[in-house]
């Protein structure tokens, strides 16, 4: 469990990430989605002691990170792919990392084939490694100690495909074991398919923390179509009457937001109005993070409101 209890800080000027207050909980990959700028790598940060909060608290397993007796063993990380040593082979960083936690040196050969590195990758110096493969090493890195808790962030960068789907199929064996898997992305389409859950940040403010299936919901929109212009005006009326949004199309239908196809089928029932098409459209996810985040991004971008 990742707990952030009124979580800011500030950078001079700037509020990186201000009051967050939200519970990662274990057993599922939540999603940590965001804006450019939006303050998620600061606030993983935060989690791993890496900068000090301005006001608040970050908290792994009800403590902060500093009181951890064993960190690598409570919460494992890959904030920065590219933070490995030129000249080091990613064994050799990974066997460093594991004799100054007292993790014998044979976890080091589980965690590499876990991240998918044979020996000849493992063996390359890290200035010779791809961003994928460094991406896969700080991975290794993360799970060495075998940690309840990981926080990735952007794992996907850098990969190619066969990259992406063992990402996802790694974050879902880690968060079935019971393990709290964040997951940051700017990517909603990856989120769509990796995370159960997602808290989304813009401006560094909660935004939402919902499971994915919601939040999809909220940019679901219904297709409605039919012979009669006039019943289909008497539909949408009474449709915005109830606090739905209508938009027509000009063509013999509308587009309606706020409502389930089921109460649209209702009215049309009552209001006596035949329909031809009644369609649910289920947002993706990029369309309900951009209904979501548009402030936020419209703020960041100048764009007065
Ligand atoms: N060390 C720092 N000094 C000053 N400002 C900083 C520092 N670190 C982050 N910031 C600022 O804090 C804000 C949040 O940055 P952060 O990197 O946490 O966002 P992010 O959501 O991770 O974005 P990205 O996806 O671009 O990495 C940005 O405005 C950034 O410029």
């Amino acid at each position: 469990m990742i707990t952030l209890r009124g979580l800011t800080k500030r950078f001079g000027p700037v509020t990186a990430v201000d009051d967050l207050t939200v519970d990662i909980a274990p057993g599922r990959v939540t999603g940590f989605l965001g804006p450019n700028g939006a303050g998620k790598s600061t606030t993983m940060r935060m989690v791993l002691g890496l900068d000090a909060p301005t006001a608040g608290r970050a908290l792994v397993a009800g403590r902060p990170y500093r009181e951890l007796r064993r960190p690598l063993h409570e919460v494992g990380a890959l904030l920065d792919a590219r933070a490995v040593h030129p000249a080091r082979s990613g064994r050799a960083h990974l066997l460093a990392l594991a004799r100054s936690n007292g993790i014998p040196g044979r976890r080091v050969d589980e965690v590499l084939a876990l991240a998918g590195l044979d020996d000849r990758a493992a063996a390359k110096p890290g200035r010779a490694l791809s961003l994928g493969m460094a991406q896969r090493l700080g991975i290794a890195g993360a799970l060495l100690g075998d940690p309840p808790v990981l926080m990735f962030d952007e794992p996907v960068n850098g990969l190619d495909p066969d990259g992406v789907r063992w990402i996802r199929e790694l974050t879902g064996r880690l968060a079935a074991e019971g393990r709290t898997v964040l997951v940051s992305s700017h990517l909603m389409s990856e989120m769509e398919q990796t995370a159960g859950h997602l808290v989304v940040i813009g401006r560094g403010r909660l935004i939402a923390d919902a499971p994915v299936g919601e939040l999809l919901a909220t940019g679901g929109s219904v297709r409605v179509r039919g012979p009669q212009p006039e019943g289909l005006s008497r539909l949408a009326a009474r449709l915005t009457a109830e606090g739905a949004a209508v938009d027509g199309d000009g063509a013999g239908g509308f587009t309606v937001t706020g409502v389930t196809a089921g109460r649209v089928g209702d009215l049309a029932y009552e209001l006596g109005v035949v329909l031809h098409e009644l369609t649910p459209v289920t947002a993706t996810l990029e369309q309900a993070f951009m209904e979501l985040t548009a402030d936020a991004v419209e703020y960041a971008s100048g764009v007065a409101r």
